[in-house]
């Protein structure tokens, strides 16, 4: 059975994060994960956590100015001081919710630099980071983001993923298999991930057009998440979706896999 994580980036939007996380409890998440909890006490982070009575399962290492538009600082040349600092936040807050898994975003290219400095300074911070993480006994991922929702972002496609992981070279570091992004990147969706399987950190899940709740478009979910079961991925599922209406109207999906 599927192992769903409720992302409260995503789901449970009408309440503050806090609270989202009981809701997520109530309605039968295991987990939680969102992109940042760093505007946020870690006490007490962990405290709704532990009240609530689920894990948590990931978030983003911090990833520059969100409101700028920055989606990570991965593979950017004039920011790997602050990609280091980030990396100690990041593992003290991993440490205070016991988080097992954390994604790196690879960032937005800047303009005019050339692509394959972006590649070997992300793989240059990926290999400074997992050892670090290894020790902490947490988990390093990635992901590719579809360039239609993340316009020049620079790692798309889990062909580029795994030359990054080549040049990385190092143990502890795994991808993110979002169905969404890669139905949109590349499709081939359940072979991609079968071929991937070993290498696969975090699977996310949204359907598509419209990044809404699984059985609300084109990808059959059934089989997807089957195939997930079949092949013996034991990670995080996470549900990372906008919800139609409401995330509790929105939530029939799941009933088959409780
Ligand atoms: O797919 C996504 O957008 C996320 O997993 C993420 O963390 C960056 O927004
Ligand atoms: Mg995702």
């Amino acid at each position: 059975m599927p192992k769903f994580s409720a992302n409260l980036s995503f789901l449970y939007a009408e309440v503050p994060l806090i609270e989202r996380i009981a809701l997520a409890a109530e309605d039968g998440f295991g987990a939680v994960e969102y992109v940042s909890p760093y505007a946020h006490d870690k006490a007490v982070l962990a405290g709704a956590l532990k009240v609530a009575g689920v894990k948590q399962a990931l978030f983003n290492l911090p990833a520059g100015d969100w409101e700028a538009g920055e989606r990570g600082l991965g593979c950017l040349p004039d920011r790997v001081d602050e990609f280091r600092r980030g990396l100690d936040m990041a593992i003290d807050y991993a440490l205070a919710l016991d988080c097992p898994t954390l994604n790196c975003l690879a960032g937005i290219a800047p303009k005019g630099v050339d692509k394959a400095k972006l590649d070997r300074t992300l793989a240059e911070n990926l290999a400074y980071a997992a050892p670090r993480l290894a020790e902490a006994g947490i988990g390093l991922v990635f992901e590719p983001i579809n360039q239609r929702d993340m316009p020049d972002y620079h790692v798309s496609t889990t062909d580029h993923a795994e030359a990054i992981m080549a040049m990385a070279g190092v143990e502890n570091l795994k991808l993110q298999y979002d169905f969404y992004h890669m139905q949109i990147s590349q499709g081939d969706l359940v072979p991609g991930f079968e071929r991937l399987l070993a290498r696969i950190g975090h699977v996310q899940i949204a359907d598509h057009p419209g990044r809404h709740e699984p059985g609300t478009g084109e990808i059959n979910y059934g089989f997807v998440l089957e195939a997930l079961d079949r092949l013996g991925f034991d990670g995080w599922v996470g549900c990372e979706y906008r919800p139609l209406t409401t995330t509790r109207e929105g939530l029939g999906w799941m009933k088959r896999w409780r």
